[in-house]
């Protein structure tokens, strides 16, 4: 094992731009630190992205080493500025588009494959777009955020990671100062939440039952254009709310949209994730 990460191999990807470093370590070799995540995660002094993606095969990883003969491959993720986070759908959709281009997996279209992941077994279909079973949010319970000195009510939910839900008139979405964290009960949210202000929107799209537009500011990484577990929180909220079971919601976020679809325990999140270079680490 090295002591820095010079001549490591990477990769850039993004689901919807949300975006990662993807770094190849399948024997769970290299020598990454909270520091190193920090600085490749940097916009102006390194890579630039939203977190990082290791690639570590799973009986490597003491934290997925229990889901080996499940998943050959872990998603081990770590947030902008070092943190580490059980849970990213973005990630997850990022990570699968990595395992195909590079053969790591069969790439047939239509295939299914199952990874690990902090918060457990996630499994995903390759195709044009990838679409992961992530199972359904628990709503928590109700409470708040407070942004610029005003209160929004919201909904927590538990998608893997902490959410707070907190719907929005739409013409207010764009204004929302998103460039401080919204505050947030740190009785509810123990470990800090990701926080989504959604807002309904009127124009149909076909193939979904409603469709809303979402902005994030993500736990670790500030606002983000996009954030897959938080679309499944949004899906969630906005389906109890309405008093649905079931349906497809269309979540537009600023890097694009995804889908959330609803039927009982399953959550299928879809959407575009693309690798668009790769390289060695200087
Ligand atoms: N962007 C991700 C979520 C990444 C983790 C999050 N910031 C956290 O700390 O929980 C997604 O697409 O879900």
């Amino acid at each position: 094992m090295g002591t820095t990460l010079a001549g490591a191999a990477f990769a850039k990807g993004h689901g919807t731009e949300n975006d990662f470093v993807i770094l190849p370590d399948p024997d769970g070799a290299l020598p990454l630190t909270a520091e190193r995540v920090a600085a490749l995660c940097d916009r102006r002094a390194g890579l630039g992205a939203d977190g990082v993606l290791r690639v570590v095969r799973s009986a490597k990883h003491p934290d997925a080493a229990g889901y080996a003969e499940a998943a050959e491959w872990f998603m081990d993720y770590w947030n902008a500025d070092g943190s580490i986070a059980e849970m990213c759908g973005n990630g997850i959709r990022v990570f699968l588009r990595y395992l195909a281009e590079t053969g790591l997996v069969d790439a047939t279209a239509g295939a299914e494959i199952t990874i690990a992941t902090r918060s457990g077994l996630r499994t995903g279909r390759l195709g044009e777009t990838i679409a992961v079973q992530m199972g359904t949010p628990t709503l928590v319970g109700t409470t708040g955020a407070q942004l610029g000195g005003v209160g929004y009510p919201g909904v927590a939910a538990d998608a893997g990671n902490p959410h707070l839900v907190c719907p929005v008139p739409a013409a207010e979405l764009a204004g929302l100062d998103l460039t401080a964290p919204p505050a947030i009960d740190p009785a509810v949210f123990p470990r800090g939440a990701n926080v989504e202000f959604v807002a309904d929107l009127d124009d149909p799209v076909p193939g979904a039952d409603r469709h809303v537009a979402m902005r994030v500011y993500e736990r670790g990484a500030g606002e983000t254009r996009s954030c897959g577990s938080g679309v499944c929180a949004v899906a969630a909220v906005v389906l109890a709310e309405a008093g649905e079971t079931a349906g497809t919601v269309a979540v537009d976020v600023p890097g694009g949209r995804l889908t959330a679809t609803v039927e009982g325990d399953s959550l299928v999140l879809a959407g575009p994730a693309v690798i668009v270079a790769t390289g060695t680490l200087a």
